[in-house]
């Protein structure tokens, strides 16, 4: 049955379509695909390669890959790679009076534009740098959320295009004569050098654009306006490009959103990648490897979640950044990649294999049909080829599918966190059919701990964590994901956490305890030490905060 399924698609053929979009000769690259060689087209504007002269980074546009970059030389993990200021940002809605929207910094003093109210700044200096753009985009700006509400289009999306439209604007009037290269935003025309991927967005997407389009462009000035049309294809630039920026304590939190083209243009995304992004206290982004990498090797981030199915992965990227994932994790046969354990069901003849199920093709996932073989199986082991039933693989999948739904809805709507904690612990308890890195169990381990926490079981909570790492830890030696990521820094900063918490409750009770505890932190929080400085560098304040809390640490014991 699963041979009949892929005889009956072509999965090839919107692959290719999605990546005529992309600048990759997709037929080309099938012709010559027993070419190893790529063959370089269009040279790069040398502006690219000047910007990033100073990094150890090659850039090339091939017809093959399109552009990207590679390492120039073997790179250890924690280089920075490339250092951008955004062509534009804003700081997103809900932090709108938290963060300044020049530096990024946090707000403890206010400063508020009173014609549009929804600019502030921390200080003088930074409302005197933005006096330029502000001018161009107050009164537009004052509109946005009005326009956003009555067209369906999110005002943060409204406000970046019209603080890009101001920058093509001051982009023509004078030359940034900023020293410090890392420092000068990357230029506007960069922007139009962008994939907008407006041809695979949805029409209804493009309709309500267009209004909003209309309507934002009747508040601008002359100078500022761009067609509608083009309007239209800066948001679509701005969907599929824009990168998140955090601040520098809360953990995974995007207080805003930047146009960043250098980093956009080059980083391509791989689902094992060996490069991540991160913000800067400034506002500025930067790339650091995150693992070894080696001479001439593509130097990719990731856009999603690396813990998530193949399937998953691939629809996600489809749906929000409109390509089909040719990373090399996602084009590994299967049974070889890490990916088979992530929907994994254990054999029930070797006990040690898992049943291999097949990916979905292009065509159904970008109509949003999912993991169709399950249905049609038989599955074969991947280690002892012993066969089994659909019914074998599928029952367990929706077994945990519905435990899952069941905790999260008891957590959500009924806030009720022992039920939830109940259903989550029947897929997150080891044995059964379910793969130790079936994706299902991670997905349910993160909110557990949650509700152990809720429950005022920090016991509970830590042990939870725990396994977390544990999981993570097991991806990283056994499918060779990386080992360093934010997520990784911010679970090993939490178990800190929740033993710090563990030795104040000992405190006064048993210093035996008490003592125990502070030194579990203080485990736990130099590997989060150990893991940030290569993510974020040892200068960042994420890791500088991490380094506090082991002085203050180290004093009480
Ligand atoms: C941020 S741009 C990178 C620049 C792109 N390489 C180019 O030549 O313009 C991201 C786009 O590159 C392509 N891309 C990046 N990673 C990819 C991947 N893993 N598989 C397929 N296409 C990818 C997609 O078209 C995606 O929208």
């Amino acid at each position: 049955m699963v041979d009949t399924v892929e005889a009956e698609m072509d999965p090839v053929d919107l692959g290719e379509k999605l990546d005529q979009n992309c600048n990759i000769d997709a037929k080309k690259k099938k012709k010559k695909s027993n070419k190893k060689k790529a063959v370089a087209i269009t040279p790069l504007p040398p502006f690219y390669q000047e910007a990033l002269a100073s990094y150890p980074v090659k850039l090339n546009n091939t017809k093959t890959k399109g552009r990207h970059a590679v390492a120039e030389s073997n790179l250890e993990q924690g280089i920075t790679l490339c250092q951008e200021q955004a062509t534009a940002f804003v700081v997103r809605s809900e932090y709108i009076d938290q963060q300044c929207h020049v530096c990024l910094s946090d707000l403890k003093q206010k400063m508020m534009c009173s014609d549009c109210k929804k600019t502030f700044y921390c200080s003088q200096d930074c409302l005197e740098k933005d006096n330029d753009l502000h001018v161009l985009i107050c009164g537009p700006i004052a509109q946005t959320e009005a326009i956003g509400r009555a067209t369906d289009v999110d005002a943060d999306l409204l406000r970046l295009m019209t603080i890009l439209m101001a920058r093509k604007y001051l982009d023509t009037q004078s030359q940034d004569e900023t020293k410090d290269a890392a420092a000068r935003p990357t230029p506007y025309w960069c922007v139009q050098d962008l994939i907008s991927h407006r041809e695979s967005a949805e029409p209804a997407f493009i309709k309500v654009l267009t209004e909003a389009s209309q309507r934002l462009v009747m508040e601008m000035s002359e100078k500022i306006q761009l067609p509608v049309d083009d309007m239209v294809t800066l948001a679509c630039r701005i969907n599929s490009n824009a990168h998140g920026l955090g601040d520098n304590h809360a953990r995974n939190t995007d207080v805003a959103l930047g146009l960043f083209p250098l980093g956009a243009l080059f980083f391509n995304h791989g689902c094992n990648p060996n490069t991540t992004f991160i913000g800067l206290s400034n506002g500025q982004l930067a790339f650091r490897t995150i693992r070894p990498v080696s001479k001439d090797e593509e130097l990719v981030v990731s856009y999603i979640d690396l813990y998530s199915d193949r399937d998953e992965r691939r629809q996600e990227l489809l749906q929000s950044k409109h390509f089909w994932c040719k990373c090399k994790r996602c084009t590994s046969p299967m049974e070889k990649s890490v990916d088979r354990f992530l929907q994994g069901v254990v054999c029930s003849k070797c006990k040690e294999g898992v049943y291999i199920i097949p990916a979905t093709s292009v065509e159904h996932l970008s109509k949003g049909q999912r993991n169709l073989y399950l249905d049609q199986g038989n599955f074969k082991c991947g280690k002892c080829g012993s066969e089994a039933s659909s019914d074998q693989v599928r029952k367990p999948l929706e077994s945990a599918n519905k435990s899952y739904m069941l905790g999260m809805s008891a957590i959500r709507q009924e806030r009720n966190y022992r039920r939830g904690a109940e259903k989550l612990e029947q897929i997150t308890k080891s044995g059964g059919d379910l793969h130790a890195l079936n994706a299902f169990r991670l997905n349910s381990l993160i909110p557990l701990m949650n509700c152990k926490r809720h429950n005022g079981d920090l016991k509970g909570a830590i042990e939870v964590n725990k396994s977390i790492i544990a999981m993570m830890e097991q991806y990283a030696s056994e499918g060779s994901l990386p080992a360093n990521t934010s997520e990784i820094s911010d679970f090993w900063q939490n178990l800190g956490e929740l033993c710090s918490s563990m030795a104040n409750e000992s405190k006064g009770r048993s210093s035996v305890l008490e003592k125990k505890w502070l030194k579990e932190a203080r485990a736990a929080f130099s590997h989060a030490l150990k893991v940030r400085s290569v993510v974020f560098g040892k200068p960042h304040p994420k890791t500088k905060l991490i380094e506090e809390y082991i002085a203050a640490l180290s004093s009480s014991l």
